[in-house]
């Protein structure tokens, strides 16, 4: 249901924050192509800044971009006085935060390699058939959809007769799971949490939660359901987006609990479009919350609230700004898929709102391709971007 939203959120600094992946740049890996993380037979790529931009400064609640110490006092001076980081000493710790952070991203890539390999080998599955992807863990109205997607007269206006939408902003509701799957794979998510493998953070907001490509279920489950049941339906919804060329994802299960994360601010997600399916498990309140489009700016932003209900799935364009309010008990559980066109982001990284600086990347890297002069053209035909 959607319902107007609270007027608490209004709060400066909760809005507007771009969610960085927790991917970056690495040297190219050769195994990578059997794994299928090739787009049109070229690997995947980074943007180089995912070492600058976005930087979340907790001492004073804002994103930076960071060069060097004289570009921040310049750029950012004013606002980080603001906010009450005006002293020398001050000024030296959020330096310290912002340089401990660079630090962070730039071995990342390599430590969840590192986790991957350790998990591969180690972790003891419960539930080991949750790892591929059936139809059966699909809800029979999701499969409904995907068939009227499918068939050859699909349009639009048919499609909504099957899907609850929000307002004006192409927020979908959709049933997705069945109810057993979602039991059996929360208690497979339980089962890897008590283990003790080596766990990541989910993106640079969410501090609890799992890396589905870490797990190892990429390529039989997540990579599946986007090509198969999901791009059908993002085609129709969102052909203006990249919506019909969705060709790699970041995919992880974010947990929200009383004593871990409560809720998460305000935020914009690198991807073109996402899939954000609640798990459950019990909990109270935790709505999500949408405000505009990135690329809309209101200045009067238009909040709606939006209840998630176990087992169905909400479509949003990753440009959407939302959030989640804090749960009051219970925990709660979602499965979010960042999913990313090439064609979009090559043109303009979302995360820096300019041309990517491709650097090397491990596995679907941020999404982006090289692209030569002569691609554009053929892509933006095949995807009707513009
Ligand atoms: O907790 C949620 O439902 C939202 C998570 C989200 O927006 C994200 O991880 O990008
Ligand atoms: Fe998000």
């Amino acid at each position: 249901m959607a319902a107007p939203f609270s007027p608490f959120l209004f709060r400066p600094g909760i809005f507007r924050r771009p969610l960085a992946r927790t991917g970056s740049a690495v040297a190219a890996d050769p195994a990578r192509a059997a794994a299928g993380n090739m787009a049109a037979g070229r690997p995947f790529r980074a943007c180089a800044c995912f070492f600058s931009a976005n930087i979340f400064v907790e001492l004073c609640g804002m994103h930076v971009c960071y060069r060097d110490e004289r570009q921040l006092r310049r750029d950012y001076g004013r606002a980080l006085r603001e906010r009450g980081c005006g002293s020398e000493e001050q000024m030296a710790a959020v330096l310290r935060e912002i340089e401990a952070e660079v630090e962070r991203r730039k071995h990342l890539v390599h430590q969840s390699a590192e986790r991957k390999a350790i998990i591969s080998q180690c972790y003891k599955r419960k539930h080991s058939e949750v790892y591929t992807l059936q139809d059966s863990f699909l809800a029979p109205g999701f499969l409904e959809i995907v068939r009227y997607c499918t068939s050859p007269d699909a349009n639009l206006h048919g499609l909504l007769r099957y899907t609850e939408s929000f307002s004006d902003k192409r927020i979908f509701r959709l049933p997705v799971f069945t109810e057993e799957f979602v039991q059996a794979f929360i208690e497979e998510l339980e089962n890897f949490e008590q283990s003790d493998m080596p766990k990541g953070r989910p993106n640079s907001m969410n501090n609890y939660g799992v890396l589905l490509n870490e797990l190892g279920m990429d390529e039989s489950f997540i990579t599946p359901l986007r090509e198969k049941y999901l791009r059908p339906i993002t085609a129709l919804l969102y052909p203006d987006v990249g919506g019909a060329c969705l060709d790699s994802h970041k995919a992880f299960v974010v947990k929200y609990s009383l004593h871990e994360d409560l809720d998460l601010s305000s935020h914009y997600d690198n991807a073109e479009v996402t899939l954000n399916v609640s798990l459950g498990k019990d909990f109270t309140e935790g709505n999500l919350y949408f405000g505009e489009f990135r690329q809309d700016p209101s200045p009067v932003p238009n909040y709606i609230e939006v209840e998630h209900v176990a087992t169905q799935g909400l479509l949003h364009r990753g440009g959407q700004i939302h959030g989640a309010l804090p749960i009051a008990s219970g925990e709660r559980w979602n499965l979010i898929i960042w999913m990313r066109s090439s064609a979009i982001r090559n043109q303009l990284c979302p995360m820096c709102n300019q041309k990517p600086q491709l650097v090397e990347a491990e596995g679907f890297g941020d999404g982006f391709t090289e692209t030569c002069e002569e691609d554009v053209p053929e892509t933006v035909d095949l995807c009707s971007v513009w």
